[in-house]
């Protein structure tokens, strides 16, 4: 029996692992396989996912839209010759890979009969304004999605939500629209019953050379970080940051592990899960705009946070 592939897609922080998460905590029964990649050298999503599925597979430190993209297939792989075989396959990419590229490597004719790609979602920050739809990268990962997922609908202005599915509209995006309230969309619209007839092979434009825009910067500490210190730090580093996210433990609850996340100019702290074995005690993965931070501002300004900083 082939595997259905479902692809994950969306901008940075956009919602991806909340709504994979809720799938994994909601899989009533189905033995789901999560691959996760991280564009920053430490997985934090594989970390926030594991909880939730034993199957997760962790692919950091590059993108799978284009240095990773041998790996991936290679996970596939291995995935498939598990004994039991997963019912399902989740593919989380990273906030900065296109898509396009994924679609094309999962077009190989062999996954495509073991593994078929059965549904593209691409995740959608309701509270980013429309005008962000015109980004190449925000509109390439549109593009090639059957579901668009609207998250943050909680957080954003009242009608932000009709606007989005309007700019969604205006960029001939056929895809079904559906508002994801802390990342519920019902299983059965990602995994259709019925799944024996295969997917039809999806069709891709010709591959386009990978346009470097991110880059990531990973901070790490054996000592807890100071809560007050480290929101100055986030203060000032804010401006130039994409994205953050991060797992340590606290000066002020020590012996806690918590999950930090910098998301849309937001940031936001909750208690997380014990930290995986041999994990350093203090992790965070920055990613900004190409030249927006360097290694030696970052490192200046976060050594502050932890005691003797
Ligand atoms: N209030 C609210 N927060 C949300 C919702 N969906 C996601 N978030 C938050 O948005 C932040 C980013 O969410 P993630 O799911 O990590 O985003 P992501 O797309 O996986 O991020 P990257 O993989 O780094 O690109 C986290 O702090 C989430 O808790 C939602 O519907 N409501």
């Amino acid at each position: 029996m082939p595997v259905p592939v479902l692809l994950v897609t969306g901008f940075l922080g956009a919602g991806k692992t909340t709504i994979v998460n809720h799938l994994l905590a909601h899989a009533q029964g189905r033995r789901i396989a999560a691959v996760v990649n991280d564009f920053g050298a430490i997985n934090i999503d594989a970390e926030l996912i594991a909880g939730a599925s034993d199957g997760v597979v962790s692919l950091a430190n590059g993108c799978i839209c284009c240095s990773l993209e041998g790996d991936l297939l290679r996970t596939l792989s291995t995935l498939l010759r598990r004994n039991p075989k997963p019912d399902y396959i989740v593919i989380e990419t990273s906030g900065v890979a296109d898509p396009a590229d994924i679609v094309r490597n999962l077009m190989d004719p062999v996954i495509l009969r073991e593994a078929p790609l059965e549904t593209v979602l691409c995740v959608l920050d309701a509270t980013a304004p429309p005008a962000a739809l015109d980004d190449a990268l925000q509109r390439s990962q549109l593009r090639v999605a059957d579901i668009v997922a609207l998250s943050k609908l909680d957080l954003a202005e009242e009608g932000a939500g009709a606007r989005m599915r309007q700019a969604i509209r205006a960029q001939r995006v056929p895809a079904g629209v559906v508002d994801a309230h802390h990342g519920e969309i019902p299983p059965a619209l990602l995994f259709p019953a019925g799944a024996d007839r295969a997917p039809a092979p999806r069709e891709v434009g010709p591959k386009r050379p990978a346009e470097e825009r991110f880059e990531t910067l990973s901070w790490t500490s054996d000592k807890p970080v100071s809560l007050p210190r480290l929101q100055r730090a986030i203060n000032r580093l804010a401006p130039k940051l994409a994205r953050a996210k991060g797992l340590f433990e606290t000066l002020e609850q020590p012996g806690r592990q918590m999950v930090f996340q910098f998301a849309a100019g937001r940031a936001t702290l909750a208690p997380g899960d014990a930290p995986a074995p041999g994990a350093a005690r203090s992790r965070i993965v920055f990613i900004a705009e190409l030249g927006m931070l360097s290694r030696a501002e970052l490192d200046e300004i976060m050594k502050t946070c932890v005691a003797g900083g």
